[in-house]
């Protein structure tokens, strides 16, 4: 069935901001926002031990299975009259997997196969109408990180972070392109206006 509601996804590194946003921008735009499941036990108990050993390739591996499941569930039967804005989507997955599996000194065959699951999760999941990519710079992401202290972050190098900023800006636009997704980047090292954020995403979504 072709679907006639959108989602809009909002991408961006590690305590860039995203969570902050989300509520305002959908009550902006009269959408439903859907959050990241920081606060579901599961997700913060499997990153709490990937972020205490992150070189530990069985840590990764399940902390982004858990999130790739969760993220596709979310998202699964809601009902067709309203519009989502969701904080982080399939595409994430695709670049922190990216990130981890050219990190590692030897990555073994379970990425690979975790990075073909997105994919093919990615054939299910709802048409992605547009990406709103909050972009900052790798040190205001990891002084945000700092100040916000979340216990199962506790210890996330700046490398970590700065890799992450990397990958989203080498990989974001890649997988929009692939997909057809229109790319709305926001400089967020200083916080915008949600309802400024809501005019482009009216804007870019009418258009397309
Ligand atoms: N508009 C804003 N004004 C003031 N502070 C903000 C704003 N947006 C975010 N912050 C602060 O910046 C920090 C990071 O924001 P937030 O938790 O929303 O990031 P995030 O991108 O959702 O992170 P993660 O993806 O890791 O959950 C928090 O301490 C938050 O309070």
């Amino acid at each position: 069935m072709t679907q006639t509601n959108h989602f809009v996804a909002v991408e961006a590194n590690i305590a860039a901001g995203k969570s902050t946003l989300l509520p305002k921008l959908a009550e902006a735009l009269d959408w439903d926002p859907i959050q990241e499941p920081a606060e579901d036990p599961e997700f913060a108990r499997l990153l709490g031990e990937f972020t205490k050993n992150p070189k530990a390739p069985g840590n990764r591996i399940r902390f982004q299975s858990y999130i790739t499941q969760r993220r596709a569930e979310i998202v699964e039967s809601l009902p067709t009259h309203r519009n989502y804005l969701i904080e982080r989507s399939l595409y994430s997955d695709l670049i922190f997997t990216q990130a981890n599996f050219l990190s590692m000194d030897q990555p073994d065959t379970e990425f690979m196969l975790h990075y073909c699951e997105i994919q093919k999760r990615l054939k299910e999941y709802p048409r992605i109408s547009a990406v709103v990519y909050l972009h900052t710079t790798p040190e205001k992401a990891h002084e945000r990180l700092q100040y916000r202290a979340r216990e199962a972050e506790d210890g996330t190098p700046f490398e970590y972070i700065r890799d992450i900023h990397n990958y989203h800006e080498a990989i974001l636009p890649q997988i929009c392109a692939s997909m057809n997704t229109p790319l709305i980047t926001m400089d967020w090292n200083d916080f915008g206006c949600e309802h400024q954020v809501a005019e482009k995403i009216l804007e870019v979504v009418q258009k397309h």
